[in-house]
C-alpha cells in the first residue's frame, strides 16, 4: 500500500476546504469537547455574511449556535439545517494520521475525527449560503442554521433543551435537515426515520457457593441462561436481514455491551466461590414499526423473570412516538412537500436518490420529529465508504465541495415558494 503524504498546498489559503480543515481541527470529541472554541470559528466564518447569530446555554458550557438568515417574508414557516459539533473519542495511535490534524493527502482525502460525522455538513452549510449569497440569492423563508452539543452522548443538554425552549417556538419551523450517512454508491442516502435506543441492564442474584459445587439458580447461571435467550431472539432479527426479508435497520437489534460479574481479588478473581450477583448491559434498538410494548413484555417474561431472580432497567434514550402517539416517521412521497422540494432540488444537480431509509443509528432528528416537524436525514456523500465512528474517519475533498453545490440547490428551493402537489398557493 503506498503510503499518503500530507498534501503541501499553502496553509493560509482562505477556501471551502481549508475552513472545513480548520473545524476538524478543533477537539471536540467526547470526554471533554472544546464547544467555545468551535462556537467561535462558526461565529466567525458568519461574520462576513448576511447572517446574524445567537447563542442559548441552556445548560453552561453547552452552547446551541444559529445562524439566522432573515427570509424576505419572516411569517412563513423557516426551514432548518442541523449539525452537531461533538464527536465520539478517536485513538490517536490506532490512526494513520493525527485525528485532530485534518490532514489532507496528495490524493484529496481528508482524515479526521468527524471528517464524516458530521463537520462537513457544518461547513456545507455556511459554503452553500456564501454561495448563493454572492450571485444574489435571497431566501423568500428564514433559514436557520443550528449547531449543537452533545449529539453523540444523547442530547439531554443540547437538542432536548433548544427544542423545548420558547426561543425555538418563535423559530416557527417548518421542515428541518439533519446528519445522514455516507453512500458507498452513486445515490444519496436518505433517512426519514431513526431507530430508537434503550439501554437495557439485567441483574441476576443467586446464593453463592463453593466453585466446586453443582447447584440450581446461581446467579451467574441464571444470568447465562437470559445471555442465550437474547442471543436467540437477536438470531431470529438477523436473520431476517440475511434472508433479506428487511433490511438491517428495520429490526430490532441487541447487542451485548458489557458483563460484570465475579469477586474481585489481588490477582483477578476469586475462583473458587461462584458470585451472588451478576449483570450485563444491552444496547437495544427499535425501528418505528416495532411494539415497545412486546418487546417490554418479553424482556419481562423471558429475559429477565424475577423466578428466575432476575431484575432489569429499560432506559429509553429519546422518544419513540411523537406528541400525537403517532410513529417517529417523515413521509417521503408527494403529500408532503418538502420532500417533493428537496428531492426536486437534488435531482436538479444531477444526483440521484436512492430509497429512502430508516437510519440504524440515531440522530438529534428524532427530536424535532417528537415535536410533528418532517425531518430527513441526509449527508451528501456519495462513493465514499461509511466511515462514522472507525479509525481513519475521512472524506475526499471533491465530495465536499459537491456537497456544497447540493446544499445550494436544496437551500435556494426550501428558501422559495414549495412545489404544491396539489397546485395550491401557499398561504
Ligand atoms: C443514546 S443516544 C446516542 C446517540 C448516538 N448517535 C450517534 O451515534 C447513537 O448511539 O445512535
Ligand atoms: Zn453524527
Ligand atoms: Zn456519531
Amino acid at each position: 500500500i503506498p503510503v499518503e503524504s500530507p498534501s503541501n498546498e499553502d496553509p493560509e489559503a482562505e477556501n471551502p476546504v481549508s475552513r472545513f480543515r480548520k473545524y476538524l481541527s478543533i477537539n471536540t470529541a467526547h470526554p471533554n469537547p472544546d464547544y467555545s472554541v468551535a462556537v467561535s470559528f462558526l461565529r466567525s466564518l458568519a461574520e462576513s455574511l448576511p447572517l446574524h447569530t445567537r447563542v442559548f446555554e441552556f445548560v453552561p458550557n453547552k452552547p446551541v449556535l444559529l445562524l439566522i438568515w432573515e427570509g424576505s417574508d419572516p411569517s412563513l414557516p423557516s426551514v432548518l439545517l442541523n449539525s452537531h459539533m461533538d464527536s465520539v473519542p478517536a485513538e490517536p495511535s490506532k490512526w494513520t494520521f493525527d485525528p485532530f490534524s485534518a490532514v489532507r493527502t496528495s490524493d484529496g482525502k481528508i482524515f479526521a475525527r468527524g471528517a464524516q460525522d458530521d463537520k462537513c455538513i457544518g461547513i456545507q452549510y455556511i459554503e452553500a449560503i456564501r454561495n448563493l449569497w454572492k450571485k444574489g440569492f435571497t431566501p423568500l423563508r428564514t433559514l436557520i442554521v443550528s449547531y449543537v452539543p452533545d449529539e453523540e452522548i444523547g442530547g439531554l443538554d443540547g437538542v432536548t433543551k433548544f427544542v423545548a425552549s420558547k426561543e425555538f417556538e418563535e423559530l416557527n419551523v417548518g421542515f428541518m435537515l439533519d446528519e445522514g450517512q455516507a453512500s458507498t454508491t452513486d445515490e444519496f442516502r436518505v433517512f426519514y426515520s431513526d431507530r430508537t435506543p434503550w439501554d437495557l441492564i439485567i441483574k441476576a442474584q443467586g446464593a453463592p457457593g463453593h466453585g466446586s459445587k453443582m447447584y440450581d439458580n446461581s446467579a451467574m447461571e441464571n444470568l447465562i441462561k437470559s445471555m442465550e435467550i437474547i442471543s436467540k431472539f437477536r438470531e431470529t432479527q438477523f436473520d431476517k436481514v440475511k434472508a433479506g426479508v428487511a433490511v438491517y435497520s428495520e429490526v430490532i437489534s441487541v447487542n451485548p455491551v458489557y458483563m460484570k460479574a465475579g469477586t474481585p481479588s489481588p490477582s483477578g478473581f476469586v475462583m473458587n466461590l461462584q458470585p451472588s450477583e451478576a449483570e450485563a448491559g444491552f444496547n437495544i434498538r427499535l425501528p418505528p414499526t416495532a411494539e415497545p410494548h412486546a418487546l417490554k413484555m418479553r424482556i419481562a417474561d423471558e429475559w429477565a423473570p424475577t423466578i428466575r431472580n432476575m431484575s432489569y432497567q429499560i432506559i429509553e434514550k429519546g422518544p419513540f412516538r411523537d406528541f400525537m402517539g403517532r410513529p417517529l416517521m417523515t413521509s417521503t412521497d408527494d403529500s408532503n412537500p418538502w420532500w417533493s422540494t428537496f428531492k426536486e432540488a437534488i435531482e436538479a444537480t444531477g444526483g440521484r436518490l436512492a430509497k429512502p431509509e430508516i437510519l440504524a443509528s440515531t440522530t438529534d432528528s428524532r427530536y424535532f420529529r417528537q415535536k410533528g416537524i418532517p425531518a430527513l436525514g441526509f449527508s451528501p456523500m456519495t462513493n465514499t465508504p461509511i466511515l462514522l465512528h472507525e479509525h481513519n474517519e475521512f472524506l475526499e475533498d471533491t465530495v465536499f465541495l459537491r456537497g456544497i453545490e447540493v446544499y445550494e440547490s436544496i437551500i435556494h428551493s426550501l428558501c422559495s415558494h414549495l412545489e404544491d402537489p396539489h397546485g395550491k398557493q401557499e398561504q
